[in-house]
């Protein structure tokens, strides 16, 4: 087998349901294996299995949809290696490419053509531990920072944070997301009001669609 090949669950287009680029039509390739169980974790069925792709079917896959904007998610796509040639080769290729990251691994070898939409993993998760808090020294200020938020706990945990580590001066964008299902967005859109913070609502608008 070459060495440029990843190990992916799943290519498809939809519409982009977080970010900036909410709303967008988005190609996304979804890599597999993840490093981390996220108590609410929305995709463990990328955790195993998977098929293992070439670089070439991979960009030819994505090249068929005709849409200039590609996403790489996961599991965690920082896991292997051969992203970063993917990335590079997107990027080359004309496309916007965006990465979602739980900002557990080291995001120094992107490619700084690439939109890195990195989360800071709150207690809920159960995995706060695993915060690489030196990736925030590497944030370009058109990256964005997210944060999923179970309750009340984790919103005060992501105030604290925005803070400490001067998010807002940072990056342009930081999300405040609620967790899908569990914490009501009318709840955490008042506490952003009420604590006059500069995070945008991030709502995964595809789960209100019904679409993946
Ligand atoms: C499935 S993860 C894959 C990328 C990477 N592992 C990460 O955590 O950023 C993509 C995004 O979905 C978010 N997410 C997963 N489950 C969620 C849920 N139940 N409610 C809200 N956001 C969720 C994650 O926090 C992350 O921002
Ligand atoms: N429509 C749609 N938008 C998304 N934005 C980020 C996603 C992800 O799982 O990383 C995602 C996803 O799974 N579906
Ligand atoms: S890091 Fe991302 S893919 Fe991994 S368990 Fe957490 S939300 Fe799921
Ligand atoms: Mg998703």
């Amino acid at each position: 087998m070459k060495d440029d090949q990843l190990r992916l669950t799943e290519i498809f287009y939809s519409i982009q349901g977080e970010s900036t680029r909410a709303g967008l039509p988005c190609v996304f390739v979804r890599l597999s294996r993840c490093n981390l169980r996220c108590s609410w974790c929305d995709t463990p069925y990328s955790f195993k299995g998977g098929d293992k792709k070439s670089l070439d079917d991979i960009v030819a896959q994505v090249e068929s949809y005709g849409c200039n904007l590609v996403e790489i998610t996961g599991g965690e796509p920082l896991l292997q290696p051969d992203v970063h040639p993917l990335m590079t080769r997107l990027c080359d290729e004309g496309y916007e490419v965006l990465i979602e990251t739980s900002g557990s691994l080291d995001i120094a070898p992107i490619d700084d053509r690439v939109r890195v939409i990195m989360d800071l993993k709150a207690p809920g998760s159960g995995e706060v531990e695993k915060n690489l808090w030196e990736n925030i020294a590497e944030l370009k200020p058109t990256d964005e920072v997210k944060i999923v938020v179970l309750d009340r706990q984790d919103f005060d945990w992501a105030v604290e944070a925005c803070r400490e580590h001067e998010l807002f001066e940072r990056v342009d964008e930081v999300h405040f997301s609620p967790v899908h299902g569990e914490l009501d967005s009318n709840t955490l859109a008042n506490w952003i009001l009420e604590e006059r913070l500069p995070v945008r609502l991030n709502l995964q608008i595809h789960k209100f669609m019904g679409v993946e």
